[in-house]
């Protein structure tokens, strides 16, 4: 039987403050290896490599409208009621390379995306345009000048060839898509996914699919963990769930370091009788990096080594677990996935109702944001923010950071908010 840690001991932790504990985790993380997977598979992936353009974009120059290639020179004098005729030489859908040149006095029908023919240095909308067949040749009679350039993209215009595009860590949404297609991307290295296994502890949990029992509870904290680390772009591994008994949760936590880059528990790491967690961070060949953060809630949210493996042990409150979860494992995730920027963007917001209470401790509070008539950004509570609550954790998109106050805030008092959604 695993000795468990002395209650005196358990008490006296020493505090760090949450930027220190996210520099801490960050130490000890590195971006994990790529693999290559087709551009519709890179959907929500991080690049593991920079895009570079390999070539200019639009790779020739491109016509913006359907109408007629013409050398603005002809059109010097065109006017309404003396308009400029042209003889037509060709067609020119998109996909058609141009067969001729313009020389002084042609033009060429061309359509949006057509390729504009040499010796051509704008196109005119068709609108702008009356049509004429005499002596089986086609003309084009056009009553206006036009500025050379008009309704054309230059070769590079978009994206000059070397270019760099997307940075490293960048993920893949529509826009990214889009320009990896566009250069040719088939097959996009991205980072490989963090294998993340999540181990709930706590002899009062139950399965999700068990009926309640005395002092009983289902296991929330798990699913709520897997949903998180899939939303970061990591794969969960379920572990499932261990009775507050520190030799098997201990056995359970070394066979998972095995398989995974980062282990998760949740639960066992206050100063209680049961909290098993506290025992096994105390391991002689676990080396802790921290066991209390100066925050509320998830003030007991611990971290350590073994061998080269994180496991980052959060609270099992499971409003305390949410925002472990965004403030030390979001960065660790990124950090593996090579995101330059690893924590939450934060903004300031309107404080959106009274926060009437002293505050010893900086605090993180689970909201939503909104933004009012005005084009204020408001960011309001979801409800109560006891640690222990996980209905305040649905439709949280942010997290207000009130830092610790002698006195309440008024509703619309400037806060510094976290922006938690992606
Ligand atoms: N004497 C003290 N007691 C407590 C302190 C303290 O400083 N002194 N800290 C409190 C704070 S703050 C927090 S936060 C919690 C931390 O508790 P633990 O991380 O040790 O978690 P547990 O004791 O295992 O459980 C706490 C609570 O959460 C429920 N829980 C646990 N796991 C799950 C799960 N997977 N799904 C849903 N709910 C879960 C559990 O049933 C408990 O109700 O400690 C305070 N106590
Ligand atoms: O640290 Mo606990 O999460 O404040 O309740
Ligand atoms: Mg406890």
């Amino acid at each position: 039987m695993m000795q468990q840690a002395d209650n005196v001991e358990r008490y006296r932790r020493k505090a760090v403050q949450p930027e220190e504990a996210q520099q801490t985790i960050l130490n000890h993380i590195r971006a994990l290896d790529a693999e290559n997977v087709t551009l519709y598979e890179a959907w929500g992936r991080s690049l593991a490599e920079p895009l570079i353009a390999p070539h200019p974009f639009p790779p020739f120059r491109r016509s913006g409208m359907d109408g007629y290639a013409v050398r603005t020179a002809d059109l010097a004098e065109a006017a309404p009621g003396r308009p400029a005729e042209l003889v037509v030489l060709e067609h020119l859908p998109g996909g058609t390379e141009p067969k001729r040149s313009l020389g002084p006095g042609q033009a060429s029908r061309i359509m949006t995306g057509g390729m504009v023919p040499e010796g051509a240095d704008a196109v005119v909308m068709l609108e702008m345009t009356e049509t004429d067949e005499r002596d089986g040749l086609s003309f084009v009679r056009i009553g206006k000048a036009v500025p050379p350039g008009a309704n054309i993209s230059e070769i590079g215009s978009e994206i000059r060839e070397g270019e760099r595009l997307l940075p490293a860590g960048r993920q893949v949404e529509a826009g990214e898509s889009a320009v990896l297609a566009a250069c040719g991307c088939a097959r996009v290295a991205v980072a490989r996914r963090p294998r993340v296994a999540i181990l709930s502890t706590g002899s009062e949990l139950l399965e999700v699919d068990e009926p309640l029992a005395p002092a009983k509870i289902r296991n929330s904290n798990a699913p709520m963990l897997a949903a998180l680390i899939r939303e970061f772009g990591a794969e969960p591994t379920l572990l499932g769930k261990v009775p507050d008994d520190p030799e098997a949760a201990g056995k359970l936590v070394r066979q998972a370091l095995a398989d995974c880059d980062l282990l998760l528990t949740s639960g066992g790491v206050s100063v209680g009788d049961y909290d098993v967690m506290v025992d096994i961070l105390a391991q002689p060949d676990v080396k802790l990096l921290f066991n209390k953060i100066a925050m509320r809630p998830g003030s007991p949210t611990s971290a350590a080594l073994l061998g080269d493996k994180l496991i980052l042990a959060l609270s099992g409150n499971p409003g305390a677990c949410f925002v472990g979860f965004h403030l030390f494992v979001v960065p660790a995730l990124r950090r593996m996935l090579g995101v330059q920027r690893p924590t939450h963007p934060q903004f300031t917001a309107r404080l959106g109702e009274d926060f009437p209470k002293v505050n010893a401790y900086r605090r993180y509070i689970r909201a939503f944001t909104s933004v009012s008539g005005d084009g204020q950004v408001w960011a309001t509570p979801t409800g109560d923010d006891k640690s222990s609550l996980m209905t305040t954790i649905v439709g949280a998109d942010c997290l207000i950071e009130i830092p610790p106050i002698k006195e309440g805030l008024r509703r619309g008092h400037p806060v510094k908010v976290w922006k938690i959604g992606q």
